[in-house]
């Protein structure tokens, strides 16, 4: 009995358009309902919300059997936060601010077992191998690894050729709004030098034979991403959803 299939990975690699969203709310309650909702994917956000390792994990576990694949994005590349996720049963992470191939290298050897890479030996008490229930996980887990790695500066763009082609590299995600705040254009990711970075750089993936990535609530830059190439494209923020919502729910009321 191998490691799960990871449909994710498989349907990226074919060139399949996904789409998701993040969840901010740092919550398996709101997770839970994100899945009802029918996205390809739902991305745990461990970078910008207050999640922790038993928070990523009781969202992970409530995603287990929906049609919605989790994917965790990681506060930075540390190998040991990237073997924690893999061990409580992510199959796809997020790891933010990649600005070089040989960091992108460190980021595909954390995610493998040896001799791929340099992943720690836990499967007995990790989720992801059942808690050793899975006899051959170790022998079959690397091949279901799905790594994005995101590039959102400048020095990233330059290196985004090397960071495409690395080995055990199945995406790249263009972040607009960190690039936009290293271009000079803080707080405004739709300003039209970021929008044709990021679009160029879409472009760049796919042609390397990549998935692409890339986040933005502005329908009409969704479709010109999905134009460009991105794949892999998140469409809303839970947390902007609701507050959303609630601001014009109360506006109705509120009196002038
Ligand atoms: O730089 C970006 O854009 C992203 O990486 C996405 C943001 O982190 C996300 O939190 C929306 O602002």
């Amino acid at each position: 009995m191998p490691a799960p299939i990871n449909p994710l990975k498989h349907r990226l690699a074919a060139g399949e358009v996904t789409h998701g969203i993040w969840l901010g709310l740092a919550d398996p309650y709101p997770a839970e309902i994100a899945a009802t909702a029918g996205f390809d994917w739902l991305l745990i956000d461990g970078e910008h919300a207050p999640n922790d390792i038993r928070s990523l994990s009781a969202q992970v576990a409530v995603l287990a059997g929906s049609d919605s694949a989790p994917v965790i994005r990681l506060p930075d590349d540390d190998p040991a936060k990237i073997k924690q996720a893999l061990d409580i049963g992510a199959q796809t992470l997020l790891i933010p601010m990649i600005e070089s191939a040989e960091q992108a290298t460190r980021a595909a050897r954390a995610c493998r077992y040896p001799p791929e890479g340099v992943r720690g030996v836990g499967s007995a008490l990790a989720r992801a191998s059942r808690f050793a229930a899975i006899p051959d996980y170790l022998a079959t887990a690397n091949a279901q690894i799905c790594l994005i790695l995101q590039v959102e500066t400048r020095a990233g763009l330059a290196a985004l050729d090397e960071i495409a082609a690395t080995e055990g590299v199945d995406g790249v995600f263009i972040g607009p709004s960190d690039l936009a705040a290293d271009m000079g254009h803080l707080g405004n990711p739709g300003h039209p030098e970021v929008q044709a970075a990021v679009l160029g750089a879409l472009a760049r993936i796919r042609a390397a034979g990549k998935a692409a990535g890339v986040l933005t609530t502005d329908p009409a830059f969704i479709e010109a991403c999905k134009a460009a190439g991105a794949n892999f494209v998140g469409v809303g923020i839970d947390v902007t959803i609701l507050a959303g919502a609630l601001r014009a729910l109360a506006g109705k009321f509120r009196k002038a």
